[in-house]
């Protein structure tokens, strides 16, 4: 019997074409023996369409070519319906960051050649309010900026940074309680992030210590600091030594609950959920099998 491999694809990520990859992906289960099934992301009701069509074909594989809203979709899936059956990422996005963080081969091809590999990582699986995130979620400053991001529509680098720095100069902050490790914290701050991975799309590394399959997460929080103290900020993350600026505090957990006053903005792997005044986060029992190099 084939190996049954289920394909999702974002025929929208990263701007990019996936005709070219559908076909390559096809030619290459012919020459592997493998039996496929393709299933396209709509950007409507594709939790419930995924999660049909796999209790439907019952793949051994799940391939997610996209970037990470669609990893987070496939994982997201998996979670709900309880199916433990590895996944291969294949970088198809703006940023990948997961793909990136996992050292998952740029070219699609190489990438795809990971499903005949049997170098499995055990990824971790935040819930953040009832949802699933596996790369970084955040509440302030970041999800500002992908909601700014997001609303004007204009992609790019130096759109990006038009938005960042007007952000930044808003210099808003709140008041958090952060209850963790039998500890509350009451601080204010520019930012709160629950964080599995290291490093933002963006090259951003927010949390150098960050382990993927450890069980734990990391809170990373973005205390105010005066003006002069940007540019060596913007320097450390750059660098991956934030966790020596003293206006950054990184407390590992296995579980926390923060609240937050006025309300922030939250972002889940890349997408903005709207504001909160709560937030709770644990690790899922489930963890996710990615096929790396
Ligand atoms: N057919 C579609 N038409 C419009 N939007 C879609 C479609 N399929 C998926 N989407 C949207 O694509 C988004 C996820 O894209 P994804 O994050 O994978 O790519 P990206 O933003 O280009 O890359 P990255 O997150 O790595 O920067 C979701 O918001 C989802 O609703």
């Amino acid at each position: 019997m084939p190996t049954k491999v289920f394909f999702l694809i974002n025929p929208i990520s990263g701007g990019l074409d996936k005709k070219g990859f559908r076909s390559n992906a096809e030619q290459f289960c012919k020459t592997h023996n493998l039996s496929p099934k393709f299933l396209e992301t709509t950007g409507k009701d594709d939790p419930s369409r995924l999660a049909e069509s796999l209790k439907e074909y019952q793949p051994e594989i799940l391939v997610i070519g996209g970037g990470d809203g669609t990893v987070n979709l496939a994982a997201s899936t998996l979670q709900e319906i309880a199916m433990q059956i590895p996944i291969a990422i294949i970088p198809l996005g703006s940023a990948n960051g997961m793909a990136r963080e996992l050292l998952i081969p740029e070219e699609p091809l190489e990438a795809l050649k990971l499903i005949l590999n049997s170098n499995q990582k055990n990824v971790d699986v935040l819930v953040v309010n009832g949802q699933y995130s596996i790369h970084l979620s955040d509440l302030g400053f970041n999800a500002k900026l992908i909601r700014k991001f997001e609303k004007f529509g204009q992609r790019g680098k130096w759109n990006y940074a038009r938005h960042f720095f007007s952000i930044l100069q808003e210099q808003s902050t709140s008041e958090y309680s952060i209850y963790i490790n039998d500890e509350v914290i009451d601080i204010k701050a520019h930012m709160v992030a629950f964080a599995n991975a290291r490093t933002y799309g963006t090259g951003a590394v927010i949390n150098p210590d960050g382990k993927l399959d450890d069980g734990i997460f990391e809170v990373c929080i973005f205390r105010p600091y005066p003006w002069y103290a940007l540019g060596g900020i913007a320097w450390k993350f750059f660098i991956g030594d934030i966790k020596e600026s003293p206006y950054v505090k990184i407390i590992p957990a296995r579980e926390a609950l923060v609240l937050v006053h006025p309300d922030e903005e939250l972002q889940i792997d890349g997408e903005v959920i709207g504001t909160v005044a709560k937030v709770e986060v644990s690790v899922s029992e489930m963890p996710l099998n990615v096929l790396v190099p």
